[in-house]
């Protein structure tokens, strides 16, 4: 399998190159040059798999020749057993149409760790391979952050600079991150600045070239292939659960940066029968506009309750860009300058066509964020993130026909937003007890300026040179 870069003139890799590279030399998203297709048959044959045989089926084909079959089971078996549910994504009916599929019983709590336990080990055999130490540069608005530094916190020949909007994430999210104390980890709160200052400062990185000579810098973000290809399993999963192929599954998916709703979008390329993926946003609505009105222009974020989708520059809806506007990467690279330039984009007649033949979108304000909280909560009895009950939001509101199922992604436990969800409902979640004394535990973070030269001075002073 070779990937090719979203603005055309990044070399090609295979899977290994992918993943070590993260972020393409062009400034472009790698995807694979070609979707695998499975036939109707063949995913019937996936229906009662375990999910790490799951996992390793359905990313083979993505995989190619850099892992064998059978040392990516190893790899998928080892990802999985650190999971606190033995159904790794177990999914649980709400009423006669609605569903949860629960994401969020990995170490750090949030749909992150399905893919990134993964992608700790990926790095890990690649690396056991030569090659130099990896740099890994990231920006997290809570959840992306300890789930990375989880993956990777301890291991050989990895550092890890993790770089969050300071006072922007919630306080069990920054513990999350900031009392892992092994010497690879260094978290960077970033003084006035909201997660899209932090993921220009990680793009702008991969582009220096005087940062990219002296170290090999690495991706944990969904800009990194390897995530989004992880995160493909479980759509379906769900839907082999509820009938597929023999039957069509929609899915409500809360989104900040878009890579979780494009896993469902790659997982329809490669034959599931998604009826409809419906992309739910807070008000920091860049996502709902683009798909609804074709204007993809950034405002200014507006923090709120649900923290990870505080997001205005959508980093996977390039992807999309690229498969549904005819894969012209020069193309795209013009329209992608100009919108770095102006903050602001018309999406073409045959990209807002072709995103419209499978994605709806709907916003959720706040009220109605704690409406879906408490009718989840009196419904079944199951108290929701904001994240996930903005998901459900626009689940119910899509307009699906009452045939079809429709999966809301838990993405976070609701203890990781133990405020909000008392809020709306009166009840406090509890903290799982593998996270016990998080509030007990030392801190270690630096605060920076959100300035460019201060944070690459900083990852230069700390990381381990190529070589
Ligand atoms: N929602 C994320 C933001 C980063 O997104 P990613 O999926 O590209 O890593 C977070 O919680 O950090």
């Amino acid at each position: 399998m070779e990937y090719v870069s979203t603005r055309g003139s990044a070399p090609a890799l295979d899977f290994e190159g992918a993943t070590l590279a993260g972020l393409a030399s062009d400034g472009g998203l790698y995807v694979p040059r070609e979707w695998p297709r499975f036939t109707e048959a063949e995913i019937a044959g996936l229906a009662g798999l375990p999910y790490a045989e799951l996992a390793a089926r359905i990313m083979q084909p993505f995989v190619g020749d850099s892992l064998t079959p059978e040392r990516l089971r190893e790899l998928t078996a080892k990802a999985y057993a650190r999971f606190a549910h033995k159904a790794v994504t177990p999914l649980k009916q709400l009423d006669e149409q609605q569903w949860l599929l629960e994401l969020f019983h990995g170490p750090t709590l949030a749909f992150k760790d399905v893919a990134l336990q993964l992608l700790g080990l990926l790095f890990e055999e690649f690396l056991s391979r030569g090659g130099d130490p990896l740099t890994i540069v990231g920006a997290t608005s809570g959840d992306t952050g300890s789930a990375a530094i989880d993956a990777v916190a301890g291991r050989a020949r990895v550092d890890i600079f993790m770089l969050h909007p300071k006072g922007r994430v919630s306080d069990v999210q920054r513990r999350q991150m900031t009392t892992v104390l092994s010497p690879n980890v260094h978290n960077i709160a970033i003084e006035g600045s909201s997660f899209d200052d932090a993921q220009a400062i990680v793009k702008r990185m991969f582009g220096d070239t005087a940062m990219t000579g002296r170290f090999a810098i690495g991706a944990v973000n969904s800009i990194n292939w390897a995530r989004l290809m992880a995160q493909v399993v479980y759509y379906f999963a769900a839907a082999l659960q509820l009938g597929a192929p023999h039957r069509k599954v929609a899915f409500a998916v809360p989104t900040g940066n878009f890579g979780d709703v494009f896993a469902g979008y790659v997982a329809a390329q490669m034959g599931l029968p998604i009826e409809r993926l419906i992309v739910a946003t807070n008000v920091n609505d860049i996502l709902h506009r683009a798909l609804s009105t074709g204007d993809y222009s950034a405002g200014t974020v507006t923090p709120t309750a649900a923290p990870s989708m505080d997001i205005q520059v959508s980093s996977n809806f390039e992807r999309l860009l690229f498969d549904v506007g005819g894969r012209d990467g020069k193309a795209l690279a013009a329209q992608m300058t100009g919108f770095e330039a102006t903050r602001a984009m018309q999406l073409t007649n045959a990209q807002r066509e072709g995103a419209a033949r499978l994605f709806t979108s709907a916003r959720a304000d706040p009220d109605q964020m704690a409406q879906a909280i408490r009718w989840a909560f009196d419904a079944s009895g199951e108290l929701l993130d904001p994240h996930t009950a903005i998901g459900l939001h626009a689940a119910r509101t899509a307009g699906i026909d009452p045939a079809v199922p429709v999966v809301t992604l838990a993405t976070a436990h609701p203890a990781k937003f133990r405020d909000a969800v008392e809020r709306a409902t009166g009840h406090r979640p509890i903290l799982p007890a593998r996270l016990g004394d998080l509030f007990e535990r030392e801190e270690r973070l630096v605060d920076l300026p959100g300035d460019y030269d201060a944070i690459a001075a900083y990852v230069a002073a700390h990381a381990v040179p190529r070589g």
